[in-house]
């Protein structure tokens, strides 16, 4: 039942069908007409570095049509130097940070003019460090962690003030140890990974309350075995990865029940289609299907995943070859 905010499991649990969750994500981005593909033009380019990502953990990145992706990358770069979700749409922090990923991840950085989005990630911090998403000016905790993870990956973090960048994050520190979205939001699974990640990137993990906020973040563990994002919500797949990636980066991965977890996040599986669901039964999306395979990738190595990296989402070998060491606690 859900009345106590959480789900039964089924006794019978799936092994992990990676051969259907790489048949849903390649055919997601094939058939583009399909309704799905359509209505989600405007994150398409996170959409992309999601399914390639998992795709790579996998071990399909091969089956995709690189030449197709890095075209429409070089075409999604506007005149500010910032890049959309798709052609024509407005440049914004999170879809800059996903183009350089799946650059990163294909070693085509050539294709866009990397000082312009140095100047674009750069143009969007403000005088308290905080950073806007795009020229609108939302301020939010998550454009910072785009901005420094952007400008970490091009090696470039001399452009911004990141003593600044951090004094911010730590006026989004809450006294149960977690971050919100801004100073004084509530704590929240996503915020903690962008603050932890940023901390990481930064080499500012030692501001953190590891202890206070390691407590917090087991917490979100329920009797199904899943994870939910903040107390009194329901489990849900992705908050694995939100939660799995701050702990692991905080050393105490140690502290969750991984038999429980794993058991969840297989159950969230759909056997027939592919994909991974947020709750068992809903429907899957390729967002899901990519953070529960790299919520199993950091649970259990015998997944023959490659291991991911927590701090940027992105298979632990692209981090090696572009020679970055964001800290960890140990
Ligand atoms: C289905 O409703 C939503 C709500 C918010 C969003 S979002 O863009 O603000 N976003 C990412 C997100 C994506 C999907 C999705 C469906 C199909 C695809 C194809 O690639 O991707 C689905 C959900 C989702 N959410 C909402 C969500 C997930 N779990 C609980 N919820 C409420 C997350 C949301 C915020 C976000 C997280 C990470 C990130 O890199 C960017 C945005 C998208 C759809
Ligand atoms: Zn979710």
């Amino acid at each position: 039942t859900t009345l106590r905010h959480d789900i039964e499991l089924p006794n019978n649990i799936p092994k992990l069908l990676m051969e259907k969750h790489a048949n849903y994500l390649i055919s997601y981005g094939t058939n583009k007409d399909e309704y799905n593909y359509s209505q989600t033009e405007h994150m398409r380019m996170s959409g992309i570095y999601w399914g390639l990502t998992a795709l790579d953990l996998m071990g399909k990145l091969e089956q995709t049509n690189k030449e197709e992706v890095l075209e429409f990358i070089g075409q999604c770069q506007s005149d500010s130097g910032g890049i959309s979700a798709s052609i024509q749409h407005d440049p914004h922090l999170l879809y800059t940070l996903s183009a350089v990923q799946i650059l990163c991840m294909f070693d085509a950085l050539d294709v866009i003019n990397v000082d312009k989005v140095v100047s674009y990630v750069k143009e969007r911090q403000r005088y308290d460090g905080s950073f806007m998403g795009d020229q609108w000016g939302e301020v939010d905790v998550r454009f910072s962690f785009c901005a420094v993870a952007t400008l970490s990956l091009l090696n470039r973090l001399d452009a911004i003030d990141v003593e600044q960048a951090v004094q911010f994050v730590l006026k989004c520190m809450n006294f149960d140890g977690g971050f919100g979205s801004k100073p004084g939001s509530e704590s929240h699974a996503g915020l903690i990974y962008c603050c932890v990640g940023l901390l990481s990137i930064t080499g500012h993990l030692h501001l953190i309350d590891a202890d206070r906020l390691g407590w917090w973040l087991c917490e979100r563990q329920l009797p199904s075995g899943g994870l939910n994002g903040r107390p009194e919500k329901l489990p849900d797949v992705c908050y694995s990865w939100w939660v799995l990636s701050a702990l692991t980066i905080l050393g105490r991965l140690h502290w969750i029940d991984k038999k429980g977890l794993v058991d969840y996040i297989l159950i969230c599986q759909d056997v027939e289609t592919g994909g991974f669901s947020d709750r068992p039964g809903d429907m899957v999306d390729p967002f899901h299907t990519l953070f529960g395979l790299t919520a199993l990738s950091l649970l259990d190595k015998n997944f023959s995943l490659k291991p991911i990296n927590p701090t940027y989402c992105m298979p632990e070998y692209i981090i090696d070859r572009l020679g970055l060491k964001p800290s960890r606690l140990d």
